[in-house]
């Protein structure tokens, strides 16, 4: 059951205390607890959200008012945008999979490969993985019921896993537009059936974490649905934010510390209590969270914990190393169309009736997330002999390119918008989580590094050239009018600098931050966690969130988090159950 003070739980002993009940922290509260001999209690720092519209409704992902962490502390580099400053993550039951955007892609199966390779267990690569992206999926047909017979590959997907995923529940004005302009222009702009296959590169139909009945698909509504959450065996306390993992005095260990007793705190200005995990305590919290729980518990760098005062525990100089996100950038253009989502997102009639459909019958534009497409790409062989190439493998995208029928965000008063959002996924530039203080309450100090390595930049430029490109195919001509906001002043032609400073004034997070606590090989001198995803060196800790992943796979990463945590689930029962 779901609690909010610590004095009403059922019991205070748990064989697992999992760290946050975010996107993987929930599916190891479901797969654990499907043994009714194991108890588990997660320990969530955010509460519910009652707002069933902000929750459910695919559209309004993009306008949430997010469930905020605490501010985090960002610091960039000289010349960036205030936006690449903002640091979106879910601070409610689900974590970032109840607020996040629901796009459901996998990454190349290179990805994979090469987290078997760097950490010497082929039990991550593609092939091995396949069972647990299973596990997690559901597909199930889109909210009406369109027939989506060549829209992807029924083959790569599996309907008997928890968490639904589906394709568009509502067409796009733009739909037969866009996939016209690959038509024309062909090369680079190819049609992909299944980006999902292993082999992402090209243009295909966007499949999301939504439902058949329209709504978000979160680790809460899937992972913690009512026939799980009301298991005995399993409590889900909110409010509940833990400051430190403590070493258990009863426990003895043979590689030095057991941490299983974690501290933690309901009221920040409250006393501190602790519950202890008979077996394993689960650092669930995030790729900003996990960090400085470790952090705050001693777990780091020696040096530079006894620099800010706090007494080194473990030597793991990489915690918090590493962070790689992928750096965003969003090109609006006005469009003569009227067709767009702009005027549901600011006429708030309209929005009332879409939503009173909504309600009624499950269908309508609220049911996706603005676009229905999403498109991958690698950049020049010129970029990757000069920089070299941080991507995985030959099938492996650098760059990725999104339509929007209609403004990102809240739009303007008036307008109609057409929008093409450029990234680099896979990046080369490491940023880093630290912290500059002994109380664990205090912000961490986040550093993502965006376009610090030569590559990104250069990349992120041959995003822009892609975009410009694509959208001078002759389908655009009258649909596209003019570049909106900073845009005006950028051409394909313009010169790099010029390109560049654009680029730097209106880049941010893609809100795939991802590998401040990466899994190594057993005996690498470098990383957080061994391949079982255990904290080096310690017993009774593992960290099972998108902070372990050691590179950024090339896409979004709600879909590789729900397969680590399957995958780390089953290694976790193997070892206990
Ligand atoms: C706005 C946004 C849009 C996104 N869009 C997409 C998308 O469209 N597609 C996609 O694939 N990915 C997307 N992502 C990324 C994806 O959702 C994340 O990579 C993934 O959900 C991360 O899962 P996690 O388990 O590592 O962390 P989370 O799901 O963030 O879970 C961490 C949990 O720990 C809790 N927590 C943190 N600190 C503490 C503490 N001290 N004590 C107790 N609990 C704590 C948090 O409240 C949270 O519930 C998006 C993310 C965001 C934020």
């Amino acid at each position: 059951a779901v609690y909010d003070s610590f004095s009403s739980l059922p019991t205070t002993n748990y064989d697992f205390v999992i760290v946050g009940g975010g996107t993987a922290g929930n599916v190891l509260a479901n797969r654990l607890t499907e043994d009714p001999k194991i108890s588990v209690l997660v320990l969530e720092a955010g509460g519910t959200n009652s707002n069933a519209f902000q929750l459910d409704v695919p559209l309004f992902s993009l306008n949430l008012k997010f469930q905020y962490d605490w501010n985090f502390t960002t610091t960039i580099q000289p010349g960036l945008s205030n936006r690449s400053t903002f640091m979106p993550r879910g601070f409610v039951l689900g974590g970032s999979s109840s607020v996040n955007g629901m796009f459901y892609t996998r990454g190349s199966a290179d990805d994979y490969d090469r987290f078997a390779a760097v950490t010497g267990d082929a039990g991550w690569s593609w092939d091995n993985l396949q069972p647990y992206l299973a596990k997690n999926e559901k597909w199930e047909p889109p909210a009406d019921r369109q027939n989506t017979t060549g829209q992807f590959n029924p083959a790569v997907h599996s309907t008997t896993g928890i968490n639904a995923v589906t394709l568009s529940g509502f067409p796009q004005s733009i739909d037969p537009m866009v996939f016209k302009a690959v038509d024309e222009l062909g090369g680079i702009f190819h049609f992909n059936e299944d980006y999902n296959s292993g082999k992402p590169l090209g243009f295909g139909w966007l499949q999301h974490t939504i439902t058949t009945q329209g709504r978000r698909s979160s680790s809460a509504t899937s992972y913690l649905a009512s026939q799980f959450i009301s298991r005995t065996n399993l409590d889900v306390l909110l409010h509940a934010r833990v400051s430190r993992i403590l070493p258990s005095s009863s426990q003895t260990s043979s590689s030095g510390f057991a941490f299983r007793i974690v501290e933690f705190a309901q009221d920040l200005d409250g006393p501190l209590l602790q519950v202890e995990a008979s077996k394993e305590v689960i650092l669930s919290a995030g790729v900003f969270g996990s960090p400085h729980i470790l952090l705050n518990s001693g777990i780091g760098d020696s040096r530079e914990l006894s620099d800010v005062g706090i007494k080194p525990l473990v030597d793991l100089p990489s915690v918090g190393k590493n962070l790689s996100d992928q750096p965003a950038v969003f090109n609006t253009f006005f469009t003569n169309s009227t067709r767009t989502n702009d005027d549901i997102l600011r006429n708030a009639t309209l929005l009332n009736q879409v939503y009173t459909e909504f309600n009624k019958t499950g269908m309508g534009p609220l049911v996706t997330t603005g676009g229905n497409q999403i498109s991958f790409y690698r950049v020049s062989e010129n970029l990757t002999d000069r920089f070299g190439d941080p991507s995985s493998g030959k099938d492996s995208p650098h760059l990725e390119m999104v339509p929007g029928n209609g403004f990102f965000g809240t739009p303007p008063p008036t307008g109609h918008y057409f929008q093409l959002g450029t990234v680099v996924v896979s990046p080369a530039s490491r940023g880093s989580v630290t912290i500059n203080s002994t109380n664990p309450f205090d912000p961490p100090l986040i550093d993502p590094a965006y376009l610090t390595s030569p590559f990104d930049i250069a990349a992120m430029r041959e995003a822009e050239h892609i975009m410009f490109q694509y959208a001078s195919a002759p389908v655009w001509d009258g649909y596209i009018l003019s570049p909106f906001g900073a845009l005006e002043n950028i051409t394909a032609s313009s010169p790099d600098d010029v390109l560049d400073e654009f680029i730097r004034n209106n880049v941010g997070s893609s809100a795939h931050p991802v590998g401040t606590a990466a899994m190594s090989a057993k005996n690498a001198d470098y990383g957080v966690v061994d391949p079982d995803l255990r904290v080096k060196g310690v017993d009774g800790l593992r960290i099972i969130d998108a902070s372990v992943f050691p590179f950024v796979t090339s896409g979004h990463t709600q879909a590789p988090t729900y397969a680590i945590a399957e995958r780390a689930a089953a290694l976790v029962q193997a070892a206990w159950v």
